[in-house]
C-alpha cells in the first residue's frame, strides 16, 4: 500500500540507515558520528547550510531556511565571484577601490596611471595586481590606452562602465565554470534593453568590448553580463569610507529583498569576504532577505528605486501597508484637517495615505476628512523637501532643528525627512566640534537621548533585530545617558543607588551594541575602550 511506502533516510557516507542529522543544515543524515565526521571532510563542509534555493514564478529563485536561525548567527561566508567599480564612480583604483586623491600638475589636476593601459591606480604596487592583471594586458596589447580627461575629483566618470564587464567577460577563458555561474543569474536585460542607460551601453560598452579591445562575444551577451551585475552586485565599502567596489557573491545574490529585511551583511578583509548574519531569529521555512534599499525611506521612493534599480515591484507587507507598520513613514499631514486655521488642536493629527500603495498613480486620502490630493503632488513636495534638506549645512544643528520646526505643520515627527534630519542631529550632538558630549548643556544632552529614543523605537518596527543602525544609536544613547547620569550625580540630583541603576541601563545597552558588533575585527578596539570606560564608572559608583 502506497501510505506505508516511508522513505527511510540514509547515511550520506554508507548509504545504511540512519537516524542522524547534521546538526548545521538538518539535511543530510548520518549513521553515526564517525561518519559524521568522514562525510564532513569529503566535502558536507561547503554545502552545510542553514537554508536552500528555490524558485517560484513571483519571487524567482530565493531563500528559504532549512531550520532554525538564531538571531545574530552566521547563515553564509562567501568569496565574490568578481569585484570591480560601478558601472559609473569618480576616480578610483582598479585593483584596491582606494578613492584616489589628485597630485596637482601645473596648476591642473591628475592622477598617478597604470604605465601600461593609463587607468587611474594607487600606485605600482596596484598596477601590478592580479585583479588588475588580465584587462591590463589585454587592452595594452591591443594599443588602447584610457583618456578619461579629469575636470573635478568629484565628477562620475561612465568610462568605468567598461571595467567589471570586462573582468567577467574574461573569466570565460580563465575561469569558465565562475563564468557560467555569473551567466546564470537573473539579468532583466529585456527591462533594461528599454532604458536610455542601456542604450548608451549598446554604444559605449559594446564597441569597447568588441571594436576597441576585439573581443569576440554577441552584442547580447556583453550587455547581459553589463545587466547582471547591474541586478546582483552589492555597494562594497571599507569601514574606513576610503575603498568603495561593487562585488558579486553567486550565492548570497540568490536573497530576495525585502522591506523589513531578517539579515544584514557585512564584508571582511581586503578581499571582501561577505559574511550574512541573521538580526532577528528566522523560522524554518522562511524567506531569508536582505534589503536592496534605504529602510529609512518611505513606500514611495523604495518602491520607485526598486523598479528604477533592480525591475521588480516590492509587494512586501510594508509596502502593502499604507502606515508602514503604525509609523506613517512616507505620509504627511492632511493640510485641510491640520493647517493654520484648522480646529483640531486636541485630537489626533489625521494624515494623507496612499488609496492604494502598489498603484504609484494613486490619489491620496485624508484618513479622516474628504480631502485628497494626485500621487505627482506628493512627488513633487517630497522631492522639492528632500532637495531642500539635502542643501542644508550639516556641520551643526542649526538649520537641521529650523527644518523640522519650520514644516511642523506638514511633516509629522516620524515622517521620513523628519527623521533624516533627526538622524543627522543625533550624530552631531555628542560628536561635533563645539557640541561634543562634555560642552553639551543639559538641554541639549537630553535632546540627543530623545532622538536616540525615538529612532530606535522607529527600528525596530522597520528594521528590527541586530541591524548595524540599532548598534550605532545604542552607542550614541549610551554615551549620552553615561554622562547625564554623572552630571546629575554630581548635582546631588540622583542618590548613589539611582546612579548605579542608571549605569547598569548605560552598561545593557552597550552590551547589545558589542553583540551585535563583534563580529567587525576594527570595531573591537573601540568597543573594548567604551567597555571599560564605563565600567570603570561603575566602579566609581559603587565606591563612593
Ligand atoms: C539579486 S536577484 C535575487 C535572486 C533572483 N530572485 C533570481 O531569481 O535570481 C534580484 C532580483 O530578484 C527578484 N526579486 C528580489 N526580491 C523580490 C521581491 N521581493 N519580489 C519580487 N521579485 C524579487 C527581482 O527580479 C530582482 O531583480
Amino acid at each position: 500500500m502506497e501510505y506505508l511506502k516511508r522513505e527511510i533516510p540514509t547515511c550520506e557516507v554508507c548509504q545504511q540507515p540512519a537516524n542522524q542529522t547534521c546538526g548545521g543544515c538538518k539535511q543530510v543524515y548520518y549513521c553515526s558520528k564517525s561518519h559524521q565526521k568522514q562525510g564532513w571532510k569529503e566535502g558536507h563542509k561547503s554545502k552545510c547550510y542553514s537554508f536552500k534555493i528555490q524558485f517560484s514564478p513571483a519571487l524567482g529563485k530565493h531563500m528559504i531556511a532549512t531550520r532554525d536561525i538564531k538571531q545574530g548567527e552566521i547563515i553564509l561566508k562567501e568569496k565574490p565571484a568578481v569585484v570591480g567599480p560601478g558601472m559609473s564612480c569618480t576616480a578610483h583604483c582598479l585593483a584596491c577601490g582606494k578613492k584616489l586623491t589628485p597630485i596637482e600638475i601645473e596648476e591642473k589636476f591628475d592622477y598617478y596611471k597604470c604605465p601600461q593601459c593609463n587607468w587611474p591606480m594607487c600606485g605600482p604596487e596596484c598596477d601590478k595586481s592580479e585583479v588588475h592583471k588580465n584587462e591590463c594586458r589585454i587592452m595594452a596589447d591591443r594599443g588602447y590606452k584610457c583618456s578619461i580627461k579629469y575636470e573635478n575629483a568629484d565628477k562620475n566618470e561612465a568610462a568605468y562602465c567598461v571595467i567589471t564587464p570586462l573582468r567577467i567577460l574574461l573569466m570565460k577563458d580563465y575561469n569558465p565554470k565562475q563564468f557560467e555561474s555569473i551567466l546564470n543569474l537573473e539579468s532583466h536585460l529585456e527591462d533594461r534593453k528599454q532604458t536610455q542607460l542601456y542604450t548608451l551601453l549598446k554604444t559605449n560598452l559594446v564597441t569597447f568590448i568588441k571594436n576597441v579591445i576585439g573581443l569576440p562575444f554577441k552584442d547580447e551577451t556583453i550587455l547581459q553580463v553589463a545587466s547582471i551585475f547591474d541586478t546582483n552586485s552589492f555597494d562594497v565599502r571599507s569601514p574606513d569610507g576610503t575603498k568603495r567596489c561593487r562585488a558579486i557573491y553567486v550565492m548570497a545574490s540568490m536573497m530576495n529583498h525585502n522591506c523589513k529585511p531578517n539579515t544584514r551583511h557585512i564584508f571582511l578583509g581586503e578581499d571582501h569576504n561577505l559574511v550574512l548574519l541573521a538580526t532577528v531569529p528566522i523560522a524554518k521555512g522562511e524567506l531569508i532577505t536582505a534589503t536592496y534599499t534605504q529602510s529609512l525611506w518611505g513606500t514611495l521612493d523604495r518602491r520607485k528605486h526598486l523598479k528604477q534599480n533592480k525591475c521588480f515591484d516590492c509587494e512586501c507587507e510594508r509596502c502593502r501597508d499604507p502606515t508602514e507598520f503604525g509609523t506613517y513613514l512616507g505620509n504627511i499631514y492632511c493640510s485641510m484637517c491640520n493647517g493654520p486655521f484648522s480646529n483640531n488642536g486636541l485630537s489626533k493629527r489625521a494624515m494623507l495615505i496612499s488609496t492604494n500603495t502598489l498603484e504609484e498613480t494613486a490619489p491620496w486620502k485624508c484618513e479622516k476628512c474628504d480631502h485628497y490630493i494626485q500621487s505627482r503632488q506628493m512627488f513633487w513636495g517630497n522631492n522639492a523637501l528632500k532637495q531642500e534638506l539635502n542643501g542644508l549645512n550639516k556641520t551643526g544643528p542649526q538649520e537641521l532643528e529650523e527644518f523640522i520646526e519650520k514644516y511642523n505643520l506638514t511633516l509629522h515627527p516620524t515622517n521620513h525627512l523628519v527623521i533624516q534630519a533627526k538622524l543627522g542631529l543625533a550624530q552631531i550632538y555628542g560628536n561635533y566640534k563645539g557640541y561634543t558630549l562634555t560642552e553639551l548643556p543639559d538641554n541639549l544632552l537630553k535632546r540627543k537621548i530623545d532622538l536616540c529614543d525615538e529612532l530606535l523605537e522607529l527600528a525596530e518596527k522597520l528594521e528590527p533585530g541586530w541591524t548595524r543602525f540599532r548598534a550605532t544609536i545604542l552607542l550614541e544613547l549610551q554615551a549620552a545617558l553615561s554622562m547625564q547620569t554623572k552630571r546629575e550625580y554630581e548635582d546631588q540630583k540622583l542618590t548613589k543607588e539611582g546612579a548605579q541603576d542608571q549605569l547598569m541601563r548605560s552598561m545593557a545597552l552597550l552590551q547589545e551594541a558589542v553583540n551585535i558588533l563583534s563580529i567587525e575585527p576594527h570595531m573591537t578596539e573601540i568597543l573594548e575602550a567604551k567597555v571599560k570606560e564605563l565600567s570603570s564608572q561603575m566602579d566609581a559608583a559603587n565606591s563612593i
